[in-house]
């Protein structure tokens, strides 16, 4: 008998990604499949490329359908997994990949969020600094937003090695499906196609503190972060350019260097060869997030770029990467670094 799983919000676009991830883990096994309104139909009409699963019926989300499981992913709006998690018990291991539990500061929390703050969980980003043994300690995990994994994993290693100043330009691209799937105008394919678009400028929207926070925490002191998202016309993935000023005296090999050390070893992130930069189509479907990095010596600043799949990486990889160091499997069974193209 496997590790029996249930995912909330199942009929969403990052439950769908987490079924797909767990069906494919030799280690799981799929027990309540849950939904808000679509509770009651069969999850084929919500997910219909999961074919072994379409005849499974969403039952309604509550600590009662979720109960007597040992891992509960939850991957509903924001502000709906925190009053159901906290019913759950210690013996349940409790992934959200929602927004809930990332932040430390209720301040910034109440700013950006507009109600209150449910509480701080273990953030599941194993490549940060001792963030992998946090995370085999831990019956909680709060996912990182998929903007902030692909920010976190372009800068920190230059946040780390102290070449570069703590003030983060990024801009970010990302496909429609972060969005999830509710209706909105601007996502209509006829709004979205052939053309690119800003949104959330200038400092509001609510991934920068979660940005500021794990780099802050890496750099061993504050690190502002202007923030500008964009949404691009495909369906997954993130493209995040990020600068920062180079501190004094740093050269292209320092710089390299410290990427280098940073991610050798890691399994899901890849430094790419000098002069290869990343591209979204080379991370779809897969566990990886793909780096590049160089040092602008005109401008004095260092431009960082990684590639993520949003709804990989970005969302339910990373969950279950995070899901299998605290349930003491091994950090990568059942994820994958090949991709699908085109
Ligand atoms: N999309 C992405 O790239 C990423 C998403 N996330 C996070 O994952 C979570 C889900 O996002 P996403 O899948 O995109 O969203 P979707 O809108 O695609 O799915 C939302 C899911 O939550 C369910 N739901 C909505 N309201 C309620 C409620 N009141 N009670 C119970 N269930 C409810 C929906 O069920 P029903 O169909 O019945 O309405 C659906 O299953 C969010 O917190 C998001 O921030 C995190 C990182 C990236
Ligand atoms: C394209 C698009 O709209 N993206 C979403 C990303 C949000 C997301 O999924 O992150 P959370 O987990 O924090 O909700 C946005 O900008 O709000």
């Amino acid at each position: 008998m496997g590790i029996r799983a249930a995912v909330a919000g199942a009929s969403g676009y990052a439950g769908g990604e987490l079924l797909r991830v767990l069906a494919g883990h030799p280690e799981f096994e799929i027990g309540a499949v849950t939904a808000g309104s679509n509770a009651g139909s069969r999850l084929g009409e919500h997910q219909p490329h999961l074919r072994s699963l379409a005849d499974r019926v969403l039952d309604p989300t509550s600590p009662a359908t979720l109960a007597g499981h040992d891992v509960v992913f939850f991957a509903l709006p924001h502000g709906e997994s925190g009053p159901i998690a906290r019913l759950l018990g210690d013996e349940t291991l409790v992934v959200d990949c929602g927004a809930d539990f990332r932040l430390h500061d209720p301040d910034e929390w109440e700013f950006f969020y507009n109600s209150p703050h449910a509480g701080t969980w273990p953030y599941g980003l194993p490549e940060l600094p001792g963030q992998r043994e946090v995370l085999r300690r831990t019956n909680r995990i709060a996912v990182p937003g998929c903007y902030p994994t692909s920010v976190a994993l372009a800068l920190f290693p230059a946040m780390m090695a102290h070449i570069a100043e703590p003030d983060v330009v990024v801009v970010a691209a990302s496909g429609t499906s972060g969005a999830g799937k509710g209706l909105k105008t601007s996502l209509l394919g006829s709004e979205v196609m052939g053309s690119v678009s800003a949104y959330g400028v200038g400092g509001v929207h609510r991934h920068t503190p979660e940005m500021e926070q794990s780099l802050s925490a890496v750099a061993g002191e504050p690190v502002t972060v202007s923030f500008t998202p964009t949404l691009a016309p495909m369906s997954r993935g993130i493209l995040a350019t990020c600068t920062a000023k180079a501190r004094p005296g740093l050269t292209a090999d320092r710089l390299r260097q410290a990427y280098a050390a940073a991610y050798d070893g890691e399994p899901f992130v890849e430094l790419l060869p000098e002069g290869t930069w990343p591209a979204t189509a080379m991370t779809l479907g897969a566990n990886t997030a793909l780096v590049q990095v160089a040092l602008d010596e005109r401008a004095g600043r260092i431009v960082a770029v990684a590639a993520i799949d949003n709804l990989a990486k970005g969302t339910a990889g990373g969950a279950v990467q995070s899901a299998n160091l605290a349930l003491g499997l091994p950090e990568t069974v059942g994820l994958t670094t090949i991709g699908v193209a085109p």
